[in-house]
């Protein structure tokens, strides 16, 4: 079987939940500390790892056929290439931040500005789209220290708790994209490798719904099961097994982690006991 060969952040931000997730899906990596490239053993995948700001070309010329890599990326440098999953990881924002001191409020106060930022093809997007003119300064990191520094009046770069914007004396006046780690496709991946990307995909699905999820066992007193089972979604209604004791049963479901507390609260309100909750390795649907 052909190898499906897979970019993955070298180091960085997006590393470590990669790498994650990889193993998450069954997959062992024989990862030598210092190595460029690294193969799995048991699936047909090679793993290259590379800057993430690299991954567009890569993919675009075929060295790789898929990639781990950050939406705002694609945004950046990559507009021709497809996503087929995201991820849900690796969350954050593109926005545009001025001084505190600064008023600000339309984009048109942006008109003749001087902007920093390492993502240029997005700001001028963003610029032309609502007709606005200004000077760019691409800088590629520190870029929040360009308005401190007299180099700027502006900068667009990623947000995410806020707090590099707040310690460097910044707000937040609009956001140009939201974005999260992807999996992007080469658009000169071989029928072989896409059926390999198409089990990797398979396997990736069943462990983000998982993580979805939680598993939730309970025991209730029968004379509460229909307003229990009402509250308890499951994928399609809750398992009910009778318990040794006189009157009880236990239940099984799957809870969406969002909702969890307040199912929680509901299900303790309405007589549920010995509530215990797992978590979920896969969800195969
Ligand atoms: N503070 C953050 N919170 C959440 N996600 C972030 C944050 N900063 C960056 N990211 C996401 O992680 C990706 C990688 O960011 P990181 O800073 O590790 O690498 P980089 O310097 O942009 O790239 P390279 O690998 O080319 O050096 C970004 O493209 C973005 O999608
Ligand atoms: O809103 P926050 O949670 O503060 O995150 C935003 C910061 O995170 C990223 O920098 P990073 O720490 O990756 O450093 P880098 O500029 O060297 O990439 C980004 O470039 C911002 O500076
Ligand atoms: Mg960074």
């Amino acid at each position: 079987m052909s190898k499906l060969k897979i970019a993955v952040q070298k180091s960085g931000r997006l590393h470590d939940d990669s790498m994650k997730i990889l193993k998450d899906v069954g997959i062992s990596i024989d990862n030598g500390k210092d190595q460029l490239k690294a193969s799995a053993r048991n699936f047909p995948l090679e793993v290259f790892y590379l800057r993430n700001g690299d991954i567009p070309q890569y993919l675009r010329d075929g060295v790789v056929d898929v990639a781990i890599i950050g939406e705002n990326v694609l945004v950046e440098k990559g507009k021709d290439i497809s996503i087929v999953e995201k991820l849900g990881f690796s969350t954050c924002k593109v926005s545009v931040a001025v001084p505190k001191s600064t008023k600000y409020s339309t984009i048109q106060d942006l008109e003749g500005k001087r902007i920093a930022t390492s993502y240029p093809n997005t700001v001028n997007g963003f610029l032309q789209s609502n007709n606005v003119n200004a000077e760019l300064h691409i800088i590629n990191g520190s870029v929040e220290i360009a308005p401190n520094i007299g180099l700027a009046d502006a900068i667009v770069d990623i947000v995410s708790s806020g707090s590099t914007l707040f310690k460097n004396n910044l707000k937040e006046v609009e956001v140009l994209l939201k974005s999260e780690a992807v999996l992007a496709v080469s658009p000169s991946i071989s029928e072989d490798e896409q059926q390999v990307l198409e089990k990797l995909q398979f396997r990736i699905k069943s462990v983000l719904k998982g993580r979805q999820n939680k598993y939730v066992l309970l025991n209730a007193p029968n004379k509460n099961l229909e307003c229990i089972i009402n509250i308890l979604p499951g994928m399609n209604s809750p398992t009910v097994m009778p318990l040794a004791k006189e009157g009880w049963s236990s239940l099984h479901s799957v809870i969406n982690k969002n909702d969890f507390w307040e199912i929680i609260d509901e299900l303790k309100a309405n007589g549920a006991e010995g509530i215990l909750v797992c978590p979920i390795e896969n969800m195969v649907i």
